[in-house]
């Protein structure tokens, strides 16, 4: 503290130049305050996420935080803590340091906050100079990012009206994202099932793919089947699958053109947009029938909302799509033929996803997650119902669904039999469940379908 400060920096100059001098090792510091804002700097952030999901537990003393609204604590290596990463055969090493100001001289209202400085030091030797700026640090930027995405706490939005929008980003309203449901719970056939996750690993991973071949990274789903077939849990399984946000537009809520490209500049990155019922929010094709509509469906349409198919299609895929990068959009519906086929055509939908009655595979899923039970004598029985019974998945769950702790498998999967039998009794093929008495030409293809691997494509 006695040296005067103009001293103090020549001194660490000159202690630094004459280690560069003698030593093989290279350093690179990445300092926790972000120079231009107040607050901690990206650099720093995506360092810190990347080591604890890697190495820092490798580290014998490490410190824990809780955010709020989450769950579990995070885990990072704890001040002055070392720890080596591998990478292509090289060792970095990193440290964990902070530097304390000498003197305190600001009293903040707030005791714990204080102006320690913390940082990251990566060291590493000299000839492995290129691989670190040209290979690891990007790896470190791209997993640390991540693992980020990952451990973030996600959220469901959805629009409010026009009238509650206040200042620049209000447009949406949210809750944290909780569902469930994942593709292992998810109960369709196994190779449409792979095929999708596959579909979705490689959107996820393609941002390079997309950026060669010149197009917006974003990838449309339509998901169409009868009620209760899983489109909405399939949903949110994608967005489990991919760690992303969920935004579910009300489109009978938007007024106008302008608001929805407003509504969708003001969505995030890895986002799933969602549009459910889709040929029920908004008369998008002048096609359908008015006969047979229900009350509220008369009442949408004499609202006059300006949003129109144009809207909706430069929504999906004009020249504001390609602002932000990493979104999902869906749609679903229960009549696909009812949706103007430039609505769904590929590179707006790029994959058709057909939801259909329960098949024996399905009913296998349902039955492992709800009864734990993964063969039975009565699956031959079942096998054979389903084949003649169109049932959805949700009244073959509500069947199999315990009435106590006790899972009594005999009785749940009686109970299913007994239904299926009812059924095939009073000859119902499913289509009591489709409301749309008033379709002109309703086709084979919603109803029992077992190869739920048919689309558009023939996949
Ligand atoms: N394929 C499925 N796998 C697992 N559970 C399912 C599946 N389909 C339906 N279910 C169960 O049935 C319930 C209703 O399903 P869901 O809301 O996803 O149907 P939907 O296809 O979106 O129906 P709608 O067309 O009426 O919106 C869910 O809560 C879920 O528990
Ligand atoms: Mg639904």
């Amino acid at each position: 503290q006695c040296i005067p400060s103009m001293l103090k920096e020549y001194l660490d100059t000159l202690t630094t130049r004459i280690v560069d001098a003698i030593s093989p090792y290279d350093t690179i510091t990445i300092d926790e305050k972000d120079p231009d804002f107040f607050g901690r700097s990206e650099a720093y952030l995506t360092t810190e996420a990347y080591l604890s999901a890697t190495c820092a537990s490798r580290a014998r003393s490490l410190r824990a935080t809780l955010d709020i609204d989450d769950d579990r604590m995070s885990l990072s290596m704890d001040d002055y803590e070392a720890v080596v990463d591998e990478f292509h055969g090289a060792n970095m090493c990193w440290n964990k340091s902070k530097v304390v100001p000498r003197a305190t001289t600001i009293i903040t209202e707030h005791p714990g906050r204080t102006d320690e400085r913390r940082m990251y030091r990566l060291t590493f030797h000299h000839r492995h100079r290129v691989l670190v700026e040209d290979s690891y640090l990007p790896h470190v930027l791209a997993e640390g990012r991540e693992a980020m995405a990952r451990n973030r706490q996600r959220s469901l939005y959805t629009n409010k009206p026009k009238d509650d929008w206040s200042g620049d980003y209000d447009a949406w309203s949210s809750v944290k994202f909780e569902h469930p449901s994942t593709f292992a719970t998810l109960a369709m056939d196994p190779g449409r099932k792979q095929q999708i996750l596959d579909d979705l690993e490689m959107f996820h991973d393609g941002k390079d793919f997309y950026a060669s071949v010149g197009k917006a990274w974003k990838r449309g789903y339509l998901l169409f089947g009868p009620p209760g077939t899983g489109k909405s849990t399939m949903i949110a399984a994608i967005a489990n699958f991919l760690h992303y946000d969920v935004y579910d537009l009300e489109l009978t809520a938007v007024k106008s053109n302008s608001e929805l490209r407003r509504l969708f500049i003001d969505t995030k990155d890895k986002s799933i947009i969602v549009i459910e019922d889709i040929d029920c929010s908004i008369d998008l094709t002048g096609k359908r029938k008015k006969k047979g509509k229900t009350k509220q469906k008369k009442k949408d349409d004499d609202n006059e909302s300006k949003v129109t198919l144009s809207g909706v299609l430069n929504f999906i895929d004009g020249l504001w799509s390609g602002c932000g990068g990493e979104r999902v959009i869906v749609f679903t519906t229960n009549h696909k033929e009812n949706l103007d086929p430039a609505l769904i055509r590929r590179g707006r939908m790029d994959m058709h996803i057909e939801m259909s009655y329960c098949c024996f595979e399905s009913f296998k899923v349902l039955a492992n997650n709800y009864l734990g039970v993964t063969d039975h004598s009565l699956f031959t029985e079942i096998q054979k119902l389903l084949g003649e019974v169109n049932m959805s998945p949700a009244d073959v769950a509500e069947n199999l669904m315990p009435r106590s702790k006790k899972k009594d498998a005999d009785a749940y999967l009686g109970r299913l039999v007994t239904a299926l039998k009812e059924k095939a009794v009073a000859g119902d093929k499913g289509e009591e469940e489709d409301d749309s008495s008033d379709e002109d030409e309703e086709e084979e293809g919603s109803k029992k379908n077992d190869n739920t691997d048919k689309d558009d494509d023939g996949k």
